[in-house]
Parts: structure tokens; sequence; C-alpha cells
């Protein structure tokens, strides 16, 4: 099946990296791009490089939800939190595919929102026809699925394996995040001027990051018992990548033997990911941001301290690949049955 799709905020960099994707995937022929204040403008007069020599130049479109029922197969969401809760709603009442790369249907529990997001949430009979859309552990998406958070994203990955086969102390975890600085989006603020980003390391959002409660409503699906994580989140002076550095304490239960307790680990982790392409799995090998920026996979290592009883985990994607608009294209071919490889960079950049 080839399809035409409709693209929501191509100029942010979420959307731009989507739309770059969308346009080499081999199963959509077609890309109606929609907007608000761009709207009306020539692609090419806001962002050149994505209009390809000899290439038609697209003009942004009034965002029209009837529109693109009409016209289109699947509509992505590339807005900011905030957006997609009022302007979304059309499609959920028809039931028409959407994949929304924001938060705004990420949490079930419409109170958790607005205490993390800080704005008004959607109604909680339209947060429960959305899925969430973490491709390696849910399998049958409704048609409004909710793209992970880029944190949510590297972090669930590196402890899914080890919660589902309660192998960890619950109460034990911590996260250490870092991120570059294009997972803080297009406009510009104090914070990510490059004067304070640059030369520098900074902690942002302590204990406050939307993304907590996200990871915590996730592994909670895999071991209900769990009841906080402590997570800090740290700005980098790179443009692209998130590393997670997770830590957790191996309970007593699991015995003393320290060659029983890593083959536990490591077999955890091939149990989960061994059928997923875009998951490596590097064991004490420890991946760096650069061996994942520029492709859609998610590098895990990790390493047991018999010393002080600790695994100590370390997960790295690009937050705008697997953590935002590759992760988007992996919803559709799952969405629609398509090669679940189809319009995605399994070879990062590197250098
Ligand atoms: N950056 C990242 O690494 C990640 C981002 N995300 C999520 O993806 C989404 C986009 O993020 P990002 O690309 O960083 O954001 P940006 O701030 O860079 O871009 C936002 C886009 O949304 C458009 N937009 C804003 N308001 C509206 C509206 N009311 N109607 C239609 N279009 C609108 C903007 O268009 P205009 O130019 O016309 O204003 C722009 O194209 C966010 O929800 C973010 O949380 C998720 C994971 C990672
Ligand atoms: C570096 C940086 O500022 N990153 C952003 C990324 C979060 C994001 O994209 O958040 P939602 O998808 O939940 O809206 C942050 O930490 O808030």
């Amino acid at each position: 099946m080839n399809m035409t799709v409709a693209l929501v905020g191509v100029t942010g960099y979420a959307g731009s990296v989507l739309y770059q994707l969308l346009q080499s995937h081999p199963n959509v022929d077609k890309i109606l791009l929609f907007g608000k204040i761009n709207a009306g403008k020539h692609l090419s007069d806001l962002i050149a490089g994505l209009v390809q020599f000899h290439q038609a130049d697209p003009v942004i479109s009034v965002f029209d939800a009837d529109v693109i029922m009409a016209k289109t197969d699947l509509v992505f969401f590339a807005t900011p939190a905030g957006v997609t809760k009022d302007i979304a709603l059309p499609f959920i009442q028809a039931g028409f595919p959407v994949i929304d790369l924001s938060g705004d249907f990420r949490l079930h529990a419409a109170a958790a929102y607005e205490k993390w997001y800080h704005k008004p949430a959607a109604d909680h009979d339209y947060l429960a026809k959305a899925s969430y859309g973490l491709v390696e552990t849910h399998q049958h998406p409704a048609h409004y699925i909710a793209n992970p958070g880029c944190y949510a994203t590297a972090v669930l990955l590196g402890l899914i394996p080890l919660v589902k086969e309660h192998l960890i102390d619950l109460s034990s975890i911590i996260v250490d995040a870092k991120s570059g600085v294009s997972g803080a989006g297009k406009s510009p603020s104090a914070s990510n001027h490059f004067v304070s980003v640059n030369d520098n390391l900074s902690l942002y959002k302590v204990n406050q990051h939307q993304h907590i409660p996200e990871i915590m409503q996730e592994l909670q699906l895999f071991d209900p018992h769990l009841k906080a994580i402590q997570m800090t989140t740290t700005l980098l002076p790179i443009t692209r990548g998130i590393m997670a550095s997770i830590y957790a304490k191996i309970p007593d239960e699991i015995g003393d033997d320290e060659t029983q307790i890593a083959e536990k680990i490591s077999q955890a982790f091939e149990n989960s990911y061994q059928n997923d392409p875009f998951i490596k799995l590097c064991g004490p090998a420890f991946p760096s941001i650069k061996d994942v920026v520029g492709s859609n996979l998610t590098a895990i290592g990790w390493q047991y301290n018999p010393v002080t009883r600790i695994l100590f985990v370390v997960s790295v994607i690009d937050n705008l690949l697997k953590g935002a608009a590759g992760q988007a294209v992996q919803n559709l071919n799952q969405l629609f049955g398509f090669d679940p490889l189809a319009g995605l960079p399994l070879m990062p950049a590197l250098v």
C-alpha cells in the first residue's frame, strides 16, 4: 500500500527530521504540510535545506482537520505540548489514524498531565482512546498513537527488561539523563542560548521532569509495585543525542554469584530485544552518543558491580530519531504493517 500523509509542524526540529524520513519512505507517495503561523509560506522560504534541487517547493496550508481526513491516510503532529489536546479531537472522533509526537496523550491520567505539564489536559474519554507507541513493547496500537518522549524512550528501553524479569530493587532506581540542545525545540530561550550551553553542563527540571510520570506509568505495566524513581536531567553542549545513565540495586534474593547475576542480566536484555532491529546490546562495552546519532538505534550497555551490588546501565539514542521522528516512522510501519525498517536509518553518522 502506498499512502498520502499529513504533517503538522514541519518547521520544528522533530517535524523537519520527520519530513526528511517520510520523503524517502517507500510506502509514502505524498506529504501534505499544515501549520499555523507559517501557513501560506513556501517551505523553501522557511527551511531551504528541506527542498531538494529539481523538486516541487510545497506550500504549508492552514491546519484543517476536514481537509486532512479527506485527502490523506494519516496525520503526524510534531507540535508542542498543549496543541493536540484541542486540535486532534476530530480525528479521535472519526477514528482517523494519528501519530502524535507531543506529550498530550501519553499519560492516561488527566490529573498527572496537569500536574507535570502545567496545562489543562484532554478529556478522560479522549485520553483513553490513545495508545503509547513504544514499538518494542506495544504491538497492537490504537488509531491514536502517542509517540513516547525522548528521555522516556531511552530510560524505558534500558529498564523494561530488568523490571519485567524482577532483577532489580524497585525502590533503588536512579536515572541521570543528559540531552543535546535540539531536545528543547527551536524556540530560543535564556537557558538554551549558546552562551549558557557552550562549555557548560546545567541541570534543569530536577524532580519535575514531565517524563518521570510517563516512565512510571509504563514501568508499572511490568511491575505495579514500582512506587517512584529518582531522575535528573542535564543539558549537554551538543546538538543531538541523549545518554541515560541508570543505577539500580540487585536484591539479595538474586543471590551472590557474580557470574550468574551477570548472565541473568544479559539474558533479560536478550529475551526482550532479540527481534528488535533498532536495539543494539553492547554489554560492558558502553556505547557513546556518537554510536547512535544519525540512526534510529538505541544502544544499551551495562555492568554489574559486585562490591556495591549496583547494576549500571547506559542507554543512548538520537533524540530527534529514536526519541521523536524515527520512532514516529516505526509507529507508522507497525500500524500499517509495512517493513519495520522502511524509511529508517540503521547506521549512525559516527563523525
Ligand atoms: N526535539 C526533540 O528532541 C523532541 C521533541 N518531541 C516533541 O515533538 C514536538 C515538537 O517538538 P520540536 O520539534 O522540538 O518543537 P519546535 O518548537 O521546534 O517546533 C514546533 C512546531 O509546531 C508548530 N506549531 C506550534 N503551534 C502550532 C499550532 N497551534 N498549530 C499548528 N502548528 C503549530 C510550529 O509551527 P510554526 O513554525 O508555524 O510556529 C513548529 O513547526 C513537541 O511536542 C516535543 O515535545 C518529542 C521528543 C523529542
Ligand atoms: C533538552 C530539553 O529541554 N529537552 C526537553 C525534551 C522534552 C520533550 O520533548 O518533551 P515532551 O515530548 O514531553 O513535550 C525537555 O527536557 O523538556
